[in-house]
C-alpha cells in the first residue's frame, strides 16, 4: 500500500475521476508480460476500470534490477526462463510484503503435459455429482520408431492425441495431432505426450480460476470420432479449436452436449487443484465423456490463460487484485 486510508466505496465504484488519484489509497502492480500477453490482458476498458478502483500497472523493465523497481503491491508475471525464475525467487525473499504471482515452481509444473495433470487423480470430489478423471495417457521422450510397440504394451486405445510435451510460450509447443493408427505415430518428434482421445460432442468447457473466483465458459472443440472413422490411418495436424476467440456458449447445442458442469463439481475441482498446484490463476480445459452426464476428463491446465477472453474478467481481476491487498491488511498487526 502506498497512501493511508482504506479505498473507500465511493471511489471503488470510480466516484473520484481518474487525476485524483494521489487522495486514494493506490495498489500497485507490477508486471512482466509478453507483448502478445500484454495486449491481450491490459485492454484499455480494465485499466480504466482498475485505475478507477485505484489500482495501477507498472510495466517491469527487464533490464534493469527487479529490487530497483517499483514499490510494487503485486507482481504478475508470465515469463519464462530459469533466468527469470531466479529473479523471482530472489526478490520474493527481499520483498515478502510484495504479493508475487505465481510461484515459479508452481508455474512450471504445468509446463509439462505429464506434470500438469499428475494431481486430478488425486483430488477429493466426493459428493460432488460428477467424477474426474484424466484421459489415460503415455510421455515418449526418445526413439520414434519404438512408439509402435510402446503404445500397444502401454495398451492405449486409438486415435491418440499427440501433444508436444512441454508447454513453453511457443506455437510449437500446441501443435497437436490426432492419430488413427499406432504406425504413423513413429513420424512424430519427441517428446511428446501420447492422449486417447475421449469423445465429447465437440464442446469443451473452459474453467477460468482467478483466486477464488470461477468462471465456466463453452469453447468449440474437435467433434467425436465415429465408429467407421476408426479404421482411418495417419496422422493429422489439427488447429488450435478451442483457443479463438468465439466463444461456443450462444451456439444451437444439444442440451446433454451444452449442459455446464455441475457447480459443487466446478467449486471443489478448483479449490483443490488451487491448493495443490499452489497457483491462482489458471485454467482448466474439461470434456464431458459423450452420452454421459457426469463423467469428465480434465484435458489441459495453463498458467495465466487469455483472460481478456473471460467474461467480465475486468471486474473479476479487479476485485482480486484488491482482496489481495485487503487480506494483507487484516493479515497485519494492529498498532
Ligand atoms: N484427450 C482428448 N480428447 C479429445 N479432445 C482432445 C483431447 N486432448 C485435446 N483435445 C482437443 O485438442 C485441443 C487442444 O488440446 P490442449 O488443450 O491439450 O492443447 P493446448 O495447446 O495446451 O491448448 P490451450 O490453447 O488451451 O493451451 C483441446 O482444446 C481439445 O479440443
Ligand atoms: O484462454 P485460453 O482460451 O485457454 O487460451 C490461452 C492459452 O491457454 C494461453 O496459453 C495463451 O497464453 P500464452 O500465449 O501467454 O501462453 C493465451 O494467449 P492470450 O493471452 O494472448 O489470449 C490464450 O491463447
Ligand atoms: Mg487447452
Ligand atoms: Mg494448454
Amino acid at each position: 500500500m502506498r497512501l493511508n486510508g482504506e479505498i473507500s466505496h465511493k471511489e471503488e465504484e470510480g466516484e473520484k475521476e481518474n487525476g485524483n488519484l494521489e487522495a486514494q489509497k493506490v495498489v500497485v502492480v507490477g508486471y512482466a508480460l509478453t507483448s502478445k500477453k500484454k495486449k491481450s490482458f491490459l485492454q484499455p476498458k480494465f485499466e480504466v476500470l482498475a485505475r478507477k478502483k485505484g489500482i495501477i500497472f507498472i510495466a517491469i523493465d527487464l533490464n534493469k534490477p527487479l529490487s530497483d523497481q517499483g514499490p510494487f503491491d503485486v507482481v504478475l508475471h508470465k515469463m519464462s526462463g530459469k533466468e527469470w525464475c531466479e529473479v523471482i525467487e530472489d526478490y520474493k525473499q527481499k520483498h515478502p510484503e510484495v504479493t508475487v504471482l505465481d510461484p515459479p515452481d508452481a508455474i512450471q509444473h504445468l509446463h509439462n503435459r505429464q506434470s500438469m495433470l499428475q494431481n486430478v487423480p488425486d483430488l477429493d470430489l466426493s459428493d460432488c455429482h460428477g467424477k474426474v478423471y484424466v484421459p489415460r495417457q503415455m510421455v515418449i521422450t526418445k526413439d520414434p520408431s519404438s512408439i509402435p510397440d510402446e503404445v500397444s504394451e502401454a495398451g492405449l486405445k486409438l486415435p491418440l492425441v499427440a501433444k508436444p510435451l512441454l508447454v513453453d510460450g511457443t506455437a510449437k509447443s500446441h501443435e497437436m495431432f490426432l492419430a488413427y493408427d499406432r504406425f504413423s505415430l513413429s513420424k512424430l518428434e519427441p517428446p511428446l505426450v501420447l492422449q486417447e482421445f475421449v469423445n465429447h460432442g465437440g464442446v469443451l468447457f473452459k474453467i477460468y480460476i482467478v483466486g477464488e473466483a470461477i468462471k465456466v465458459v463453452r469453447r468449440f472443440s474437435l467433434p467425436n470420432v465415429s465408429k467407421s472413422e476408426l479404421a482411418n490411418v495417419g496422422v493429422h495436424s489439427f488447429p488450435r479449436v478451442s483457443s479463438a476467440t468465439e466463444s461456443a456458449d450462444d451456439a444451437d447445442l444439444d442440451p446433454g452436449i451444452a449442459e455446464l458442469p455441475p457447480q459443487p463439481l466446478l467449486e471443489r475441482l478448483a479449490r483443490e487443484l488451487r491448493s495443490r498446484l499452489g497457483l491462482r490463476l489458471f485454467n482448466i480445459d474439461m470434456i464431458r465423456e459423450h452420452g454421459t452426464r457426469d463423467v469428465f476428463y480434465v484435458i489441459d491446465i495453463n498458467y495465466f490463460p487469455g483472460y481478456g477472453k473471460m467474461p467480465d474478467y475486468e471486474h473479476i481481476f479487479t476485485d482480486f487484485l484488491l482482496s489481495l491487498v485487503q487480506s494483507k491488511h487484516k493479515k497485519r498487526p494492529e498498532t
